[in-house]
């Protein structure tokens, strides 16, 4: 008896030890998000591989990582000498590896985190796949901005160590971590996520698999309207978000936000939710944004979208 209780503590603690040990970590997709998450895993001690389809997108990747570092130092390290920079950069740059194999990328990681393009087809493929290569231990996490984590989740045989990891635009310097279990999320993965968040420097919250979850079912309405008000001709974009800045205090108004997260991002969003919801009148396609996505105007990535940028 004592025997039998003494090997289920051990398993528990043993268990328990693992699940909060995240150390290595694989990021799928080096895009806007893909690549700030990678940078602040590896900034915060984790082992990284970042992964995505070719060498020139994560050459892409490893060059605007680099940007982003920089800048941090320049805050970060505003009196010191070079050397306590040179060494900050050194530290973080050695713990990212970069990849074009996703399969052998995820055989020795903790934690996989998949952030590539918002579709659910692309992912549930991707993640089957790599829930043949991947280790039982590996716990897989999606930072989709929309789709239902337990659609994605169907494609692998781990919804027990599956659960949603959603970061904001720009990650190293957006404080919120929106963390999703869905009912087969077991309490020590879902531990194990949220434990990450924090050791990433993140303020956590929890909230169900719901369309948006907390912040996107708020702010992509928010964006879609102020698309609409330009739609009829009410105001310009321009003065759109000089009112929503000065005004109401946001940081960056609707248009430039809508180019800063992609507009093909948030023409993603709102299909699979008007798709799901028709009647819905929160969700309903955007003439405006479906004709800039067709130009391939796609905000700051692509150089234009409601305004125009320097390619740099
Ligand atoms: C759709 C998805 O699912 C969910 C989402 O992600 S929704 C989008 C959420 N994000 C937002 O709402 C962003 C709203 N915007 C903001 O908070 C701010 O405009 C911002 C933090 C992006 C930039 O701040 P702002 O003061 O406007 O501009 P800027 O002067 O360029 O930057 C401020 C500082 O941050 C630094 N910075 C900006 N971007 C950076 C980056 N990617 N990496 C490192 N440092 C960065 C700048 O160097 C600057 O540093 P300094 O103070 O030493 O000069
Ligand atoms: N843009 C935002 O503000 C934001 C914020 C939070 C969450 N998200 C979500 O994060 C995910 C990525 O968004 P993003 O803005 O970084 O997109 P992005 O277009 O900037 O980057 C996506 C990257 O994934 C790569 N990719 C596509 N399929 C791949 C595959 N099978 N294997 C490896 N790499 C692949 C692409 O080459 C690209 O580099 C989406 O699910 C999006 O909804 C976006």
């Amino acid at each position: 008896m004592a025997f039998t209780s003494k090997l289920i503590v051990r398993a528990l603690s043993t268990s328990a030890a693992h699940f909060n040990s995240i150390k290595t970590v694989t990021v799928i997709g080096s895009g806007l998000m893909g690549s700030g998450i990678a940078q602040v895993a590896a900034a915060s001690g984790h082992k990284v591989i970042v992964v995505d389809k070719t060498q020139d997108i994560i050459n892409k990747a490893e060059s605007s990582i680099k940007k982003s570092l920089e800048r941090i130092v320049k805050k970060k390290f505003p009196d010191d000498t070079k050397v306590g920079k040179q060494k900050y950069l050194t530290d973080v740059l050695e713990n990212l590896s970069l990849s074009t194999d996703a399969l052998a990328a995820v055989k020795s990681s903790d934690l996989v985190i998949e952030a590539i393009v918002e579709n659910l087809d692309v992912k549930k493929e991707l993640f089957s796949a790599l829930d043949k290569a991947a280790p039982e231990k590996t716990l897989f996490a999606s930072n989709t901005s929309s789709i239902p984590i337990k659609e994605i989740a169907t494609a692998t045989q781990r919804k027990d160590r599956f659960g949603g990891l959603h970061f904001f635009n720009p990650v190293p310097l957006m404080k919120l971590l929106e963390v999703i279990r869905i009912p087969e999320t077991t309490d020590a993965t879902y531990k194990s996520l949220e434990a990450f968040g924090k050791a990433l420097g993140k303020t956590t919250v929890q909230c169900k698999d719901t369309p948006g979850f907390i912040v996107n079912r708020l702010l992509v309405p928010y964006m879609a309207e102020a698309i609409r008000l330009v739609e009829r001709g009410d105001a310009s974009p321009r003065d759109v978000d000089t009112a929503m800045k000065l005004g109401a205090g946001y940081p960056m108004g609707p248009f430039e936000l809508l180019d800063y997260v992609g507009l093909d991002t948030t023409k993603f969003i709102i299909d699979g939710w008007s798709k799901k919801e028709p009647d819905n009148p929160l969700f309903q396609p955007s003439q405006m944004l479906n004709k800039l996505v067709k130009e391939n105007k796609l905000g700051m990535k692509s150089g234009e979208g409601f305004y125009k940028y320097d390619k740099k």
